[in-house]
Order: structure tokens, then sequence, then C-alpha cells
């Protein structure tokens, strides 16, 4: 279901910002907009997130996104356009609605954590239920309840400035836990974190989200972090949604140059899955198949194994040729009694990363399943290197600045 959706957002800032959309929807330029003294901060942004999903906006800075994110909740009211919130347009309601959908709905995590320093970490993570006016007993618990998710029990009487940075992140995860709204928007979050933390902060959101289930809008400058995090990417260039799709569309479809230029020095081995680049198995045989047609497209194919899947494509097991041999002097109708198990199929969520040390003494095509175990393709060690090894094409003619700054952009974040 649709948590979030976006139809044709824009913020300018300046006078007549509404003179300026309908100059903008006319083919009007930045350029232009700027000699009218003004900044198209967002521009005719649609899309829509879905329960559950983890959407991540992404672009260098000034390229829109907090702007973005604060129309989602409210906070910045847009120029034109709809934000709708389970299906609420968001953009008709008054202040005091926007805030009870807030408090009920949305709550935000912040890059600089926004903590309070003379309040406890347990006082900290209760302050959204305390602005809803929940029970005393109530925020304590759900307060408790948040900072163990993230790792934090035993800090509850703490203060802020005894905690390290990532830490002290954790406090703004669980107070945005702790009021239990479906929809977690995060603006930077991670962004002021070293290195180190912060992978250990999306892996602890990951984690988390995976028993959760929240709707997260997460904003970030930095294109691994949003590979990691994000089921799909939204690339934002000067106010515009340039490109939406998941890490491996981006990666092997950038859009245009400016996406290109961002894409080229991100490692294609964590982002690639192995179903991304498993190809279809020339060499699959019905079970219900008899040991002649096994042999006869044996040697159709140049091969003397196959693998064997039911009629939903369900891997059953790899056929030999000795084992289809001993199956047709047996006079068997089918090969089913003959297979043998497949050993160690691959996730199809395997990042090719994992899959470098196995493909090295595999010279043979091994199987890639889905989560029922259905075969999704082969991955073979050619397959594989020519994967990592594919150019991104570069950005010729683009906007030298852009790329300048998406390499400064990349060199700040490992
Ligand atoms: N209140 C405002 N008044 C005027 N211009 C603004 C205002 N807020 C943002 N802008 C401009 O809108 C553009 C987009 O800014 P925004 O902060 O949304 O970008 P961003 O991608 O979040 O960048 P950063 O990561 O640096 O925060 C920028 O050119 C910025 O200067």
């Amino acid at each position: 279901m649709t948590s979030v959706r976006v139809e044709r957002l824009y913020k300018i800032f300046g006078p007549q910002p509404t003179e300026l959309v309908r100059r903008l929807e006319a083919g009007a330029d930045q350029e232009e907009i700027k000699a009218a003294s003004s900044t198209a901060a967002v521009v005719d942004a649609s899309f829509d997130v879905q329960e559950g999903e983890t959407f991540v906006v992404m672009g260098l800075s000034g390229s829109g996104k907090s702007t973005l994110i604060r129309m989602l909740n409210g906070l910045l009211t847009p120029t034109a356009g709809r934000v709708f919130v389970d299906d609420e347009d968001i953009t008709k309601m008054s202040a005091g609605a926007l805030r009870t959908m807030r408090q009920q709905k949305m709550s935000m995590v912040f890059q600089h954590f926004a903590l309070f320093p003379h309040r406890t970490v347990l006082d900290n993570a209760g302050y959204g239920l305390q602005i809803k006016g929940a029970g005393k007993s109530e925020i304590t618990e759900k307060a408790r309840e948040a900072l163990s998710l993230v790792g934090l029990e035993g800090w509850e009487e703490r203060y802020p400035q005894q905690l390290s940075g990532g830490m002290r992140q954790r406090v703004g995860l669980a107070r945005a836990l702790a009021a239990h709204t479906d929809v977690l928007l995060m603006d930077e979050a991670f962004s002021a974190l070293d290195p180190l933390i912060k992978r250990e902060m999306q892996d602890q959101l990951l984690n988390l989200n995976a028993k959760l289930g929240k709707t997260i809008i997460f904003i970030t400058h930095d294109l691994n972090e949003a590979m990691r995090l994000g089921d799909r990417i939204a690339m934002m260039r000067a106010g515009e949604i340039v490109q939406i799709g998941t890490a491996e569309q981006i990666l092997n479809e950038p859009a245009d140059d400016y996406v290109a230029s961002f894409v080229q020095d991100v490692d294609r081995s964590r982002v690639l899955s192995a179903a991304s680049i498993a190809e279809p198995p020339e060499t699959l045989l019905s079970a219900s198949a008899s040991p002649d047609e096994a042999l006869a497209l044996m040697r159709q194919q140049h091969t003397d194994r196959l693998f064997v899947a039911d009629g939903g494509q369900r891997l059953l097991g790899e056929l030999s040729a000795a084992a289809a041999e001993q199956a047709h002097q047996d006079g068997r109708s089918d090969v089913r009694s003959v297979l043998a198990p497949v050993t160690d199929p691959v996730a199809g969520t395997t990042p090719m990363k994992a899959l470098l040390s196995r493909m090295s003494t595999e010279a043979v095509p091994t199987p890639v399943v889905d989560e029922q175990q259905r075969l999704l393709g082969v991955i073979t060690p050619v397959a594989v290197f020519q994967a990592l090894c594919q150019e991104v094409p570069a950005a010729e003619g683009g906007d030298g600045a852009d790329a300048a700054a998406i390499k400064e952009a990349s060199a700040s974040d490992v």
C-alpha cells in the first residue's frame, strides 16, 4: 500500500512564487528563476513511497533534499503540488491538523541529533510522547523499549554530553521509534558520524527495520549510503528528481550524465547482487522429462550436467550424464529419482562481493535461487567479472562543477 504520495510538488523561495511555477511549467530554466531573485528548490517532484519501503532521496548539497522532506511532513508549505500521507492530502490541512498528523504518523531524525542537553537520555527519548500528551508511565515504558531496541539499555539516566556521536544519534532514533509512527523521516541522519560508526548505524537501521517494517524516507548526499539502505533511490539535481530506481537500476542504467558521474566511483561488487547478474540457464530440464530427453538436451548443449526444476521453477536437483544413462537403462519414465541435490545454491540477494571468493574456485555455472528455492538463473565466473568491470559511460559534456563536487562528496564518505 502507498504510504506517502507526492504529486507535481514545487517549492520556490522568493517573490511571486506561483508565477514562477507557471513559468517553470512553461519551460523556464533555473537561470530565469535566479534572474527573478528566487530559488526553485523543488521542481515538479512526483513519487510514491510504499508501506515498509526505505526510499532514499540522494543529491548534492543544495539540490533540494531538505526542502522536499520538510514538505512531506508539512513543516514547509509547497508552492504547488500535493502530498498525500495515507491518502490524506496534507497540503490542505490546518496547522493543528498537521501537528496531529506528525505526532501520529511521522517522526523525524535529524543530522545533529537535536537532543536536549539538560534532559536525560530517557527524557530525550520520550520527548515526542510528552509532546503528544502521553502519561508519565507510558512515556517511560515506550522510551525504555525504544532505547533497548537501539542498544542503549543501561544508559537511560545519562546526559547527551556523556555519549559518543553514534550513541547520541541512537537516542535520536529511539525518540522517533518511541513515538510509534509508521513513517520515519531521516534527514542526513548519519552524515555527522565517523565512517565506521556510520556503517554501524546503517547496519543497525537495516536490522531494526527488518523487524519493525517502518516506512523510511532517508535523505543523504552519500551514494554508497543510499545504495546500502534504499529499496529505491530518488536522485535529485537542482530541485528536480532526475531518476528513481533500485541501486542496481541506477548503477546499470543511469538516466543521464549527472547520475552516471555519481555512480562511477561506486563499488559495484557491494551493490550488485547474484540475482542481478544471473543468466537464464540453458541447461534447465523439467522434472517430468524422460532420460532420453535429458540425454538429448545434454548433447545439444555440450554439457554433462543439467539443473532440474518442477513446474513452478523450483530447483529440485541436478542431473549428471551418468545418472541419466542409468535411468535410461533402468527404463524409468522420468529423471526425478536419479537427481543429486544441488550443493549450496546461491541466494539471489547475495552481494557480488561475497560471490567472488566462491567463483574463483568454481568454473561451472552455479544456480541462483529466491527464498522459495525457485531458480532465478545461473551465475558463471565470466558473468561476475564482466559485471564488475562494466564501465559506466563517462559524463560527456556534463556539468564540470557537478562532477568535481560529486568527487569531493564521495571522497569524504567511505
Ligand atoms: N528558506 C529558504 N529561503 C531561501 N532559499 C532557500 C531556503 N531554504 C533553502 N533554500 C535554497 O533552496 C535550495 C535547496 O536547499 P535545500 O536545503 O533543500 O538543499 P539540500 O539538498 O537539502 O542541501 P543541504 O544538504 O546543503 O541541506 C538551495 O539553493 C538553498 O539555498
